[in-house]
């Protein structure tokens, strides 16, 4: 697990995880940032416990091993630490997700707050101007598509009930553990959105937030986008700036994580009347090649090495099937991590594969791509391809050993918060805002009249209906 604390001045936040952030994002005004890096070592066997007790009866019973990101395994204690005292602190917990629409209608809108991300479509700086229109654009032409997708699982995401479910899941588990948190859920592109939690977090008058993005492996397009949104939102607000925070920002390496996702697969192996045949076929949501190779984002390789963590717990079990991984929904006209889910399908269908059991792997909830693209489109494929066995991994949701994985890593990561001290971006001048005002008017303007001479021109409209449907 890596747990991250927004702080004062101690260093830079550009260079995370050792990656380096899109353009649009490093060019931004950087928030300091103190960092613990922690890998948990998830094939140790924990050798002891510590109780961390507190006045105020709030009591935290925590594996040293899990402690990686303290500075002295196993010699933690809150009262030499130079932190102030969780056990006095108000705990909350933000649960960072993608949000969904839930009606038809809110499906451009949703796709517009996707594709206006300049951390989905990373424009040079030059031309970040357009980013709006861009995202206007791409947003009505994908819409319809989308739409269709929607409509087919229901007339909308499903994921704002089962985050919910999961925040209300994670609450209890932490009032087993004698933690007492509140449970915020913020969205990235739909509601509840991350500002709204982040004022509610606010007016609840947290202490100590431990934020947790619902993406077991790290993306500058996921945990990446929504932390940026969240630093943003800390940097502007002087109560904000002195909560002490820390974040996790992958956890795909947790033992309750890995052995989770076995126990879904072995279990769902047995569906099948010759589960030693099956292949296992984890699919990922893709990136673009571009933000692995150019910008650094470990998402690959830690998607690889969360599928070996997988694969190594199954066969410690005696599962020994075969497995791939593959990439899946891409968009637009770039090159996206390969191999492609599709293309897979059709060559294992073409290879002789019979039975297939997919797994969703970068996601742990059920939404448009596991209850659409896999189960309606992927298994059509597969099954015209000549695999004749289709089973698919449900997704993590509220299985409870997953539940319990996630409030230990929030009960682990409360002693690294720290607060961000740097006062908010003072003394912006009166010349400064209307500068931007200006500035932002004009973008709007020339990005407007681009927008719409897109959508008039008939040739630029097939193109990019092409690439983005
Ligand atoms: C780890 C998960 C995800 C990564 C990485 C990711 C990157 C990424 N996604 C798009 C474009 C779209 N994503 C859409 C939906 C969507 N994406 C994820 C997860 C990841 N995305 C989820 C869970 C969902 C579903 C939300 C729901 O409503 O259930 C969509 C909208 C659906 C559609 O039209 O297909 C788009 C578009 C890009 C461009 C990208 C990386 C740059
Ligand atoms: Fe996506």
């Amino acid at each position: 697990m890596e747990a991250t604390a927004l702080s004062s001045g101690l260093r830079p936040l550009p260079n995370p995880n050792g990656y380096r952030l899109p353009r649009s994002c490093s060019q931004r005004k950087s928030l300091p940032l103190a960092r613990f890096h922690s890998k948990e070592t998830p094939f140790k066997k924990p050798q002891g416990s510590l109780a961390i007790t507190h006045h105020r009866g709030l009591s935290f019973k925590t594996n040293v091993f899990e402690q990686a990101h303290h500075p002295v395994a196993g010699d933690l204690s809150y009262d030499d630490t130079s932190r102030s005292n969780v056990a006095e602190d108000k705990i909350g917990v933000l649960l960072l997700n993608l949000g969904g629409p839930e009606t038809l209608n809110d499906v451009q809108p949703f796709l517009y707050n996707l594709f206006a991300d300049p951390d989905i479509i990373r424009l040079p700086r030059p031309f970040q101007f357009l980013q709006g229109a861009i995202a206007k654009f791409i947003s009505v032409v994908r819409a319809p598509k989308s739409k269709e997708g929607y409509a087919a699982i229901g007339g909308g995401s499903p994921l704002r009930k089962i985050t919910d479910e999961q925040a209300d899941a994670i609450r209890l588990a932490l009032q087993a553990k004698n933690v007492s948190a509140d449970v915020y859920v913020g969205m990235r592109y739909w509601f509840p959105f991350t500002e709204e939690a982040v004022q509610q977090i606010k007016k609840d008058k947290i202490t100590r937030l431990v934020v947790l993005p619902l993406y077991p492996q790290y993306s500058i397009s996921t945990t990446g986008s929504s932390v940026r949104v969240l630093q943003d939102l800390f940097r502007k607000d002087p109560y904000l700036a002195r909560v002490p925070v820390a974040i996790i920002e992958s956890w795909y390496q947790r033992r309750g994580y890995v052995n989770s996702m076995a126990d879904l697969i072995q279990k769902e192996l047995q569906t099948f009347s010759d589960p030693k045949e099956v292949m296992v076929f984890f699919s990922a949501h893709g990136v673009p090649v571009s933000y692995v190779e150019n910008s650094g984002d470990p998402y690959q390789k830690q998607m690889e090495e969360c599928i070996d963590l997988i694969m190594e717990e199954l066969k410690s079990r005696g599962v020994q099937n075969n497995h791939i991984l593959a990439y899946q929904s891409r968009v637009g006209p770039v090159q996206w991590l390969k191999p492609y889910t599709d293309e897979v399908l059709v060559d294992l269908g073409k290879n002789g594969v019979k039975s297939l059991l997919a797994v969703p792997v970068s996601f742990v909830s059920e939404h448009i791509e596991t209850l659409e693209e896999i189960d309606m489109e992927y298994r059509e494929l597969a099954l015209e391809s000549g695999i004749e066995n289709w089973g698919r991994v449900p997704a993590l949701g509220l299985t409870p050993s997953f539940i319990t994985d996630l409030a230990d890593a929030v009960i682990e990561s409360l002693p690294s918060a720290e607060a961000m001290v740097n006062p908010p971006s003072a003394g912006v001048s009166e010349d400064s805002e209307s500068s931007d005002a200006f500035g932002y008017i004009m973008k709007m303007f020339f990005g407007s009249v681009l927008a719409f001479l897109l959508l008039l021109s008939p040739k630029m409209f097939h193109a990019f209906r092409n690439h983005f449907i």
